[in-house]
């Protein structure tokens, strides 16, 4: 579709949302389109105080220079939401929509309770035509809700048009992800209002990104096409994480066999790092979404099928933790071990459904007592994540990696931090209590090193070393953990 940029009045926008994808998509915004102002909202006001300081909320390498650049000349951040949206050309969506914690489809339904008071206010505060742009992720037919709030509650002779343009952001290379996108998608209804909205979007995001990636389909599809690419994408992890149990059953490595099958250009390389566990915010939403979706739908096959990929990810993270109280003679009350990492994937302080959290109250509830290090994660989060046990009781937060490991019998990698593998480990080790175990949850490290120096050395999709466990040990309770051949 050609578009005529001087007939396409977008000239203000303003989002409402200033998280971690509205504060990164703004930005961006910004500094592509000098010609826009774009004024970023939300009730929170800490948040919006934070955008406005010298520490920004969230943590996002690249970030810092595009707010510092952009701030007070056509990027603003405010709580008063009403004139930004009364002045603003187009406005974005893009706040949180959890799952339903009570009621109706509770623990899998999207609750789009703030999608729906953001619709009632723009509807009665704005009075004059508008395009809105649905950037949250939300469950198929959300358009329809959203128009039918702004019709029933809209002021006479004001019109909206209702866009998908789903954001397809990932934490930590969120920069990158916005200024070089594979994909951007916008659904509008094929209507001629509904073409001319679509213009005016994709007018917007010609700034700097080519005709060819803007792809323009369907309202339904475009929405659907968002859940559909982050279950698929948490679908590969979990498969891979599938055949990592069974190389610890056999003696195949699954690094050995992640490689095999990324070679094969049907299936490429990307997103085959077996893990503890993937976390993050939106994959185990989005799927116990569409998993809800298919329910309602009575397409019962359907939801078993995706709701599998959510198990598997529970199954590993358990399995992770289970090995290492295993690993640790069956018992680790008392005992002290460090956890490197917190947040959900490096290059972000996010926590959100991180595995760490899960890997951390397993080895509390096994009586252990914790030692956590993060690059970026704030303490009071890592507090607030594990609100059971407190400082004196469980767990003590350090500012330094060498800190937390002194005194400990093992260190748990959570988070594929790069800085962890330029780590001293002989220091570590040389600090530790005997026999010091690693367990890699990231398969990051350099195992034959880390043997090398004397540790006990665990890690995902590889056969553990047996030797320490069997032949120093020789406990029968070690050899039903075994599988029963030798390589
Ligand atoms: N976090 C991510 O990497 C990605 C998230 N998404 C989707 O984007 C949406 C937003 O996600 P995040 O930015 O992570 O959420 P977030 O929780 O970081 O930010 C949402 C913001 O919206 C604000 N808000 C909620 N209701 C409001 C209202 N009625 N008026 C004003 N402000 C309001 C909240 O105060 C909060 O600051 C979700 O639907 C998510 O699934 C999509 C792609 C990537
Ligand atoms: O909708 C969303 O919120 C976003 O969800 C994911 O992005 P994000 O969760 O930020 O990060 P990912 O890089 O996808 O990682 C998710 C989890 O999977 C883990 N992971 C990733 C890749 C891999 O091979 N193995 C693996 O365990 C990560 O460590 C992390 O815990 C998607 O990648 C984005 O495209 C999407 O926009």
């Amino acid at each position: 579709m050609s578009t005529n940029i001087a007939e396409i009045p977008v000239r203000k926008i303003c989002c409402i949302g200033a998280g971690y994808v509205g504060g990164p998509t703004c930005s961006v915004l910004a500094l592509k389109c000098p010609d826009i102002q774009v004024t970023v909202v939300d009730r929170n006001e800490l948040r919006i105080n934070q955008w406005n300081s010298e520490k920004l909320p969230i943590y996002e390498p690249g970030l810092e220079e595009i707010v510092l650049q952009c701030r007070g000349k056509n990027l603003f951040f405010s709580t008063d939401m009403v004139p930004a949206l009364k002045e603003a050309d187009l406005i974005f969506i893009s706040v949180n929509t959890p799952t339903k914690t009570f009621g109706l489809g509770k623990g899998r339904a999207a609750d789009l309770k703030f999608v729906e008071s953001c619709a009632r206010l723009i509807a009665e505060v704005c009075d004059r035509s508008k395009i809105i742009v649905e950037k949250s992720t939300v469950p198929v037919r959300s358009a329809a809700s959203i128009v039918n709030v702004l019709k029933a509650n809209t002021k006479p002779g004001v019109s909206y048009q209702v866009l998908s343009n789903p954001e397809f952001l990932a934490e930590g290379t969120a920069v990158n992800d916005l200024t070089n996108p594979d994909r951007v998608l916008i659904g509008g209804e094929e209507s001629e209002e509904g073409r001319k909205a679509i213009s005016a979007l994709s007018w917007v995001y010609r700034h700097w990104v080519s005709s060819e990636k803007i792809i323009k389909m369907n309202t339904w599809s475009s929405e659907l096409s968002k859940l559909a690419a982050n279950a698929f994408l948490a679908q590969r992890i979990s498969s891979i994480n599938a055949i990592s149990a069974v190389c610890e059953a056999t003696g195949a490595d699954v690094s050995e066999v992640a490689k095999a099958i990324g070679l094969d250009s049907r299936l490429g390389p990307k997103f085959l790092q077996a893990s503890v566990g993937w976390g993050g915010s939106c994959f185990q939403k989005d799927i116990l979404n569409l998993v809800y979706i298919s329910e309602s739908l009575n397409l019962t096959s359907v939801a078993a099928y995706w709701q599998q990929v959510i198990d598997m990810n529970e199954y590993q993270k358990s399995r992770f933790g289970q090995r290492i109280v295993q690993a640790m003679f069956n018992t680790i009350t008392d005992k002290h071990i460090a956890i490197l990492g917190f947040a959900f994937k490096k290059n972000t302080g996010d926590t959100r459904e991180s595995p760490a959290i899960h890997v951390a109250k397993h080895l509390l509830e096994e009586g252990a007592f914790l030692h956590i290090f993060d690059p970026k994660v704030e303490k009071a989060q890592i507090l607030l994540d594990l609100d059971q046990w407190d400082e004196e009781s469980g767990m003590s937060i350090h500012a330094d990696p060498y800190e937390a490991a002194k005194g400990t019998h093992a260190l748990v990698i959570c988070t594929e931090w790069d800085q962890f593998t330029t780590y001293d480990y002989q220091r570590m080790y040389d600090s530790m209590l005997k026999p010091a175990f690693v367990f890699d949850g990231r398969k990051i490290l350099d195992h034959s090193a880390l043997a090398k120096i004397g540790f006990h050395v665990e890690t995902i999709g590889k056969r553990h070393g047996q030797s320490f466990q069997t032949k120093k040990i020789g406990c029968h309770l070690f050899q039903t953990a075994l599988v029963p051949f030798d390589l």
